[in-house]
């Protein structure tokens, strides 16, 4: 809305109103005229005219006031013509006519016989007087296209005085930007005549022509009222003489000198015969001249020259502007007034289209199912929608200006998109997330195939351009074609969530490719590893060095065989051969570690099976024959061999010449061979540790610590250990040697025996003569031997005489009971009969009898064999004091 300080009749929208300094303001009249709100609103103006006129006069019932004498102009009652006559519908296809003459020159009574319609005409009875004031609007009836007529107020008035011609001026200036053809009515007597009342019509029409800068090329159909005998032929060259006089001594701008009136008018003469007096000869040719309004607009037709035409749709607009300008007293350039009612109406056109796209129940629906994720066809919805909405656009603004027509449509276009863009983004988001799903689910299938099916690498690109072959295809499903929109960015994204989610399962599969290589390796090395420090041979770490070196190419072999298909590059494929290099490498040395963790024990496991045990692995019995401490000192050699081996990771180098020399000074004896000799084995040796000795140290000689196992210190007390523990086992040997010496000579000496023989030749003929001796002496020797062996009595002495005498005597008198005991119920049972007893007591029986036998064929045995450390006889000895419970 434009507020209009309406200062003076000149003042014009923009002007500087300084009331105060107006010179025209100043003197007697008052400074301040008017105020007056004037607006494009046409609500902002009263309606000069109701709703009822406007639509009586889009049937040509009525007329419609548009401009009063005053000059306002109905917006309100255009606005309801124009929709009443649809020509906004009408698009290019209407004409504007407009009439031009002296007041009271018939205009009316033309306008009606020729376009049916009901301007007011002058009662013929009340004078010549005005009778049309302003400018007034009707539509033709039956006339195509749809032609708009407009009276106009009559010139040279008697109402508005010889001085007030600025409204004449205005109207027909009017007439001439607005209308397509201009009828100039004039009298048939003025033709020639000098003081014609139409000369200064046209004179005015031709000055105001000018301010139009590009005229529409009008047709001036000069209509001669009253026509006399003469002939037509006569007259028509006479009033364009006229008329060219007139064009010409009308003043220029410069750039119009020496134009040619035929460059914006088309001069078209016609005449009528009298109304009043030949009605019947009128009307025929009104008749005639009507017929020259149907398809006016046509090529030959009276305004197929026309130019700079308005789309109906922007009539409203364009003609109001116009009377605006014309009102503000400023030049109407008609091609700036043509881009400014192209730019308003495009942009009303344009808004409209878009909240229409906005309010479709389809757009509505898409916008719906786009927030659900994929829409199939979602592009040939959209972009069918969008082609609906902008294709109404195109047909409604498919008349205005070119450049403001495709400037708004871009406007509207971009609009729109930026409407539509969130659902599209949704759409293709969602294949996005549908093709990287579908991809995963693919990648997901492939670890499930059997291993050598197809290698990740060849999957991975399989699944990669399958995922990336559905979102292309996605997105040209849902390609705008008004768009352009590029998924460039988000392919690329797709193409990393794809990678990286390769990456993660690649990494997770070579992750496990190498947990099963880990496994297999310590599988094949962990044992045999073992199983070699157990060994413990002098080529112990060559045999472990060719176990891994083979384990570990073999693994290697395996491993460039699974990860083949996953196609790891140079530096890849290295670190993983490097690792199982290493991986290996730590299963021995753990085992290496592990075993010198547990020396001592191996050592004097490889002692007692060393010591204990003959070349044929059978558990030695030790006779007089057998050097026991050669054995041990054997045994003990070996020991520390095996402790040469526990001392030093050997993978790399081979420190066994370095290592076991030094050790093997721990066998010497403190200061000499025979040292050793009168030294028992029970001491610790500690002597033979000199200050010199290399053992006195914490490194091997050229060993690293990083390889060391044990330090040579850690050796020296690990042997001093050893030695005390197998000190016992030895002795235990030697005694069992000396009880074995002593056992096998159980007869008396040759002189015993001689003295025995002559000094008990008497006792031993009375025993022989007298059986009953002999028999209590069979029965003596009977419980003799039993008590023996039932008390142990070898086994009690083997600790010492005191020891085993305490022992026997807390023990006879029990054992003696026992027996006794046995023998009375043994005794009860056969007195019994042997069918009172239970058959248990039978069994007993029998296991007494047996145990008896085998003790007796035991103790034999026992007295030879008498190694503690396989338990001996006392082991066995347990065994027969507790019988099993007999199986019933
Ligand atoms: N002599 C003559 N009179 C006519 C003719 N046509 C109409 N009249 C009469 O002229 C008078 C004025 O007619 P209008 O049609 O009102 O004239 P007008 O030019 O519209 O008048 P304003 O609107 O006041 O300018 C009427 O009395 C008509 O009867 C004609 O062809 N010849």
């Amino acid at each position: 809305d434009l507020l209009l300080l309406r200062a003076d009749p000149g003042a014009a929208i923009g002007d500087d109103v300084n009331l105060e300094k107006s010179g025209k303001g100043q003197g007697s009249r008052p400074a301040l005229l008017s105020i007056a709100m004037v607006s494009r609103s046409p609500m902002a103006m009263p309606s000069l005219n109701n709703e009822k006129v406007a639509h009586e006069a889009a049937q040509g019932a009525a007329s419609l006031q548009l401009i009063d004498g005053k000059g306002n102009f109905d917006e309100t009652g255009l606005d309801s013509f124009v929709k009443a006559i649809r020509l906004a519908e009408c698009g290019l296809s209407y004409a504007v006519v407009a009439i031009m003459g002296p007041q009271s020159s018939g205009k009316s009574t033309l306008l009606n016989h020729l376009f049916n319609t009901s301007f007011r005409e002058m009662d013929a009875f009340a004078g010549r007087s005005q009778t049309t004031q302003g400018v007034w609007l009707a539509r033709a009836k039956d006339i195509d296209p749809c032609t708009i007529i407009m009276d106009l107020e009559g010139t040279d008035g008697r109402e508005r005085g010889e001085d007030d011609t600025a409204f004449e001026k205005q109207s027909a200036l009017f007439a001439l930007a607005v209308s397509d053809i201009v009828l100039i009515n004039m009298w048939c007597h003025d033709i020639g005549r000098e003081q014609a009342a139409n000369k200064p019509l046209l004179k005015t029409v031709f000055q105001v022509m000018m301010r139009l800068f590009t005229p529409r090329k009008t047709t001036l159909l000069f209509v001669i009222r009253d026509k006399t005998r003469t002939p037509l032929s006569t007259l028509e060259p006479i009033l364009r003489g006229d008329v060219q006089k007139i064009w010409e001594g009308a003043p220029k701008p410069p750039q119009y000198q020496g134009t040619e009136l035929t460059q914006f008018f088309t001069v078209e003469v016609t005449a009528l015969a009298n109304f009043e007096e030949k009605p019947e000869l009128f009307e025929e040719q009104v008749s005639e001249l009507r017929e020259r309004f149907n398809n006016s607009i046509q090529p030959g037709g009276l305004a197929g020259d026309r130019r700079g035409v308005v789309p109906g749709s922007a009539f409203r607009i364009s003609i109001s502007d116009i009377w605006k300008i014309i009102k503000e007293n400023k030049d109407l350039d008609l091609p700036a007034h043509k881009v400014m009612v192209a730019t308003v109406r495009c942009e009303e056109i344009a808004h409209e289209k878009l909240n229409e796209l906005l309010a479709d129940p389809e757009w509505h629906e898409l916008d719906e199912s786009s927030k659900k994720g994929l829409v199939p066809g979602f592009g040939k919805k959209l972009s069918g929608l969008l082609h609906k909405h902008l294709s109404a656009y195109d047909n409604e603004a498919a008349y205005f200006d070119d450049s403001v027509r495709t400037a708004k449509r871009n406007y509207l276009v971009t609009k729109a998109l930026e409407a539509v863009q969130p659902a599209y983004q949704a759409v293709v988001s969602a294949i996005r997330n549908e093709s990287l799903n579908k991809f995963k689910q693919e990648m997901k299938q492939w670890a499930e195939q059997p291993a050598g099916t197809e290698g990740f690498a060849d999957a991975v690109r399989r699944c990669s351009e399958q995922a990336l072959s559905d979102f292309d295809k996605g997105c040209s499903d849902a390609y705008v074609s008004q768009a352009h929109w590029d998924n460039v960015k988000l392919r690329e994204k797709l193409q990393r969530d794809i990678d990286a989610h390769a990456q993660t399962v690649r990494g997770e599969k070579l992750a496990a490719i190498s947990a099963a290589m880990e496994k297999r390796v310590e599988n094949a090395l962990l044992e045999p590893a073992g199983a070699l420090f157990d060994a413990a041979t002098p080529d112990t770490w060559v045999s472990i060095r060719k176990l891994l070196s083979h384990e570990t190419e073999a693994a290697k072999a395996a491993l460039l065989t699974e990860i083949a298909g996953f196609e790891p590059d140079d530096i890849e494929k290295k670190k993983m051969l490097d690792h199982v290099s290493t991986f290996a490498r730590g299963i021995v040395e753990r085992q290496a570690r592990k075993e010198a963790a547990q020396a001592l024990l191996r050592m004097k496991d490889r002692f007692t099976t060393s010591f204990s045990h003959d070349a044929e692995s059978l558990p030695r019995l030790w006779s007089e024959k057998d050097d026991i401490r050669a054995i041990a000192k054997e045994a003990r050699s070996m020991s520390l061999k095996g402790l040469a081996i526990l001392a030093a990771i050997q993978l790399d180098d081979d420190a066994s010449d370095r290592i076991e020399p030094a050790l093997n000074s721990l066998l010497e004896p403190p200061n000499s061979q025979e040292a050793i000799k009168s030294k028992d084995f029970s001491s610790d040796g500690d002597g033979a540790v000199l200050s010199s000795n290399p053992l006195a140290t914490s490194s091997w000689d050229g060993v690293s610590a990083d390889v060391t196992l044990l330090t040579p210190v850690q050796c020296k007390n690990i042997w001093r250990q050893f030695k005390a523990e197998t000190d016992f086992t030895i002795s235990q040997a030697l005694a069992a040697q000396e009880a074995h010496r002593n056992s096998s000579s159980w007869l008396p000496p040759p002189w015993a025996i001689a003295a025995i023989v002559v000094l008990g030749f008497n006792e031993f003929m009375a025993l022989l003569r007298n059986p009953l001796y002999l028999l209590i002496f069979f029965v003596v020797y009977l419980l003799g031997k039993a008590l023996w062996v039932q008390l142990d009595i070898a086994a009690e002495f083997r600790h010492g005489f005191v020891a085993g005498f305490l022992s026997l005597s807390t023990k006879l008198l029990p054992t003696v009971m026992g027996m006794l005991t046995k023998l009375a119920q043994q005794g009860s049972k056969v007195a019994g009969g042997g069918n009172n007893g239970s058959e248990r007591n039978k069994r007993y029986q029998e296991y007494d009898m047996q145990n008896f036998a085998s003790q007796d064929s035991f103790s034999d045995n026992s007295t030879t064999s008498q190694d503690s450390s396989h338990g001996g006889s006392g082991v066995r000895n347990r065994q027969f004091r507790n019988p099993p419970e007999p199986a019933y």
